[in-house]
């Protein structure tokens, strides 16, 4: 039913006009093009473009009044929420959940073609899960990036590690380096006693019936693992207290997770009853995209499409960013 409704959104290019940290950056532009103007370089160009989202490295402190943040309908921001690529067990059609599994060729494959996809839409933050094929994914996926920006995967094990080992000491070089935040809360759903048993195996031990109630029910947890409910209590928190406090403050985020942990935070972006979500399957290495505005989410585009422009209808601001982007890199 949810597919269904994927499939009838109405695609729209007319839409939402960019403001906010987004006036900022046609600003920026605009100084830049006088810049080239009086014969400077292309490089005022790539700044005005690095300082889309300004503050962005290292992470600003936003606004601590998130009411006002969220109902500030002039921020306008893209998110990108993409499921890794195929890994090599699911390949092996095997339950993985929290094993760290890298991924297969074909999911190496995906992630770069989702990189094209996305690769005109732009990109302040990225949050990945802890585990290695989401992050493959989002790495693999910058590479095809038109803005060439580098992604940096921030440590995380301590505060000397946050604070210390990931200094960087030129504004230039910060300027065209993207933050990467890993979280254990955007890990896959644990799977408990299912791990690295095969899927098919399973169902014909358990019966279909009951391996589908533990794979796609609201509630009912696989034998001592997390219900899709459990893992939501986690990643939504996460997603809620750390992503949408970026998107409020104008920066455009990407999140490489997995299909469960996406599945709970497609659930709250839409809100989706539980009924709902149990019919919602996102396939590997697909890009989706949504304009966070005034403290609503909307979805742009399909879910399946093997172009981009099939995925993504651009907003005016997106398709100015684009042009940007076309000037700079023809
Ligand atoms: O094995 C898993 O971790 C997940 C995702 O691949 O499987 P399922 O589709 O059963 O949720």
């Amino acid at each position: 039913m949810f597919l269904k409704t994927i499939g009838t959104i109405q695609l729209n290019s007319s839409g939402n006009e960019w403001g906010g940290c987004n006036k900022y950056s046609n600003y920026s532009l605009q100084l830049a093009k006088r810049s080239c103007m009086y014969g400077q370089s292309k490089l005022h160009l790539l700044h005005a473009l690095s300082s889309h989202s300004p503050g962005l490295y290292p992470l600003s402190p936003v606004s601590q009044n998130t009411d006002d943040c969220k109902n500030n309908t002039s921020v306008e921001s893209a998110l990108i929420l993409i499921r890794h690529g195929e890994s090599l067990w699911n390949e092996k059609n095997l339950f993985t959940g929290c094993v760290n599994v890298p991924l297969s060729k074909k999911g190496v494959e995906e992630a770069v073609e989702a990189g094209k996809r996305i690769s005109n839409i732009p990109v302040d933050m990225i949050y990945t899960s802890s585990l290695i094929r989401a992050q493959m994914t989002a790495m693999l996926a910058m590479t095809e990036h038109r803005h060439k920006k580098v992604p940096i995967i921030q440590h995380n094990g301590s505060d000397r590690a946050k604070e210390y080992w990931s200094q960087v000491s030129s504004e230039e070089t910060k300027r065209q380096s993207i933050p990467v935040i890993t979280a254990w809360e955007l890990n896959e759903r644990m799977y408990g006693e299912l791990q690295g048993l095969n899927k098919q195996e399973t169902a014909e031990r358990y019966g279909e019936e009951k391996v589908h109630e533990w794979r796609r029910s609201y509630d009912i947890p696989p034998p001592n693992g997390e219900s899709l409910e459990m893992c939501s209590q986690r990643a939504v928190a996460y997603f809620r207290e750390h992503v949408e406090p970026q998107l409020q403050s104008g920066k455009h985020v990407m999140v490489a997770s997995h299909a469960n942990s996406l599945r709970s935070i497609i659930m709250y972006l839409e809100k989706l009853t539980p009924h709902e979500v149990t019919a919602l399957e996102l396939p590997t290495g697909t890009p989706l995209l949504y304009i966070y505005k005034g403290g609503e989410f909307i979805r742009r585009g399909r879910l399946v499409g093997s172009k981009e422009a099939g995925v993504y209808a651009y907003t005016k601001s997106l398709a100015l960013y684009r042009e940007k982007l076309d000037e700079l890199f023809q």
